[in-house]
């Protein structure tokens, strides 16, 4: 439990100002292990659920997410309030990526050069960043935000990790509230200025839109039409992860 809990810790964006219990899912599954429920019917609970592990983690094959969409979509502010209701460990690609720049590595180098041009890290690197944090977790419900970003990643994750996700949901928003969003998200990201921004755009369109209709023509993509407000878009979400067995 320890481990999970220092993974999630390490792992996790931090939780957005809007994951306020007023936030939250008003279509709210009735959760078989929510975080806050006692050992006992925790346990209890896991008798009866498929996928859960002996320590309530993951002894069997976790549930899989991919989350998909154009940067500034809005996949990390969904996954955050998916993560609270759902108890999913939420794995960023991106902020494991950033975590491996922000620990000095030599790989760190050669990955923030990557990020700045709006190009992707190559997929043995980001594969094993996402291997290790799945493991650390031990979940048993994992979203994977923004990953596989190219039929390269996507491959190289179901042949090092073996699986294929068991959805991919894929937000939807049209690409001028994406770039208005970005510019003003303020967290002193070294890609949220306007030449990456258009980059990352591009590299939307010809790379991973084609992972996104790979995952259509195997009947998993979820579209959610990502315009409105964050807790209008995550009423949305709740209907889909409600109707979800895992
Ligand atoms: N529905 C929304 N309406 C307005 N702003 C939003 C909405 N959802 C998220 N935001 C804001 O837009 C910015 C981008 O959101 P977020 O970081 O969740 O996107 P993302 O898809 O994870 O982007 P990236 O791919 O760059 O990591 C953040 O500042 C966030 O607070
Ligand atoms: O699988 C991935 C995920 C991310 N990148 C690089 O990081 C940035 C930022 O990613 P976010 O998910 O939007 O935080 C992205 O533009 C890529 O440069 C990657 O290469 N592979
Ligand atoms: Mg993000």
């Amino acid at each position: 439990m320890w481990r999970r809990r220092l993974g999630a810790f390490l792992l996790r964006s931090p939780p957005s100002s809007s994951s306020t219990a007023a936030s939250s899912c008003q279509h709210r599954r009735h959760h078989l292990l929510p975080r806050e429920e006692p050992p006992a019917l925790n346990r209890l609970a896991r008798l009866f659920t498929s996928q859960a592990g002996s320590d309530g983690g993951n002894s069997q094959k976790p549930f899989i997410a991919f989350v998909l969409g154009g940067p500034g979509s809005g996949k990390g502010t969904q996954c955050t309030k998916i993560a609270l209701d759902f108890g999913f460990a939420h794995l960023s690609a991106g902020d494991l990526l950033r975590h491996e720049i922000a620990s000095g590595s030599e790989k760190g180098e050669l990955i923030v050069d990557i990020i700045k041009e709006g190009r992707i890290v190559p997929s043995e690197i980001t594969v094993e960043l996402i291997r290790k944090a799945m493991e650390a977790s031990n979940a048993n419900k994992v979203l994977i935000d923004g990953f596989p970003r190219c039929e390269e990643n996507r491959i190289a994750f179901e042949r090092i990790v073996g699986r294929e996700p068991d959805i991919v949901v894929f937000f939807d928003c049209p690409e001028d509230e994406m770039v208005k969003r970005l510019l003003g998200r303020n967290q002193g990201r070294v890609d949220d200025n306007i030449e990456t921004i258009k980059k990352r755009l591009k590299v939307f369109e010809s790379l991973n839109i084609p992972v996104i209709d790979y995952y259509s023509s195997r009947g998993k993509v979820r579209k959610i039409n990502a315009t409105g407000t964050a807790d209008e878009i995550f009423e949305a979400v709740c209907k889909l992860f409600s109707s979800l067995r895992f």
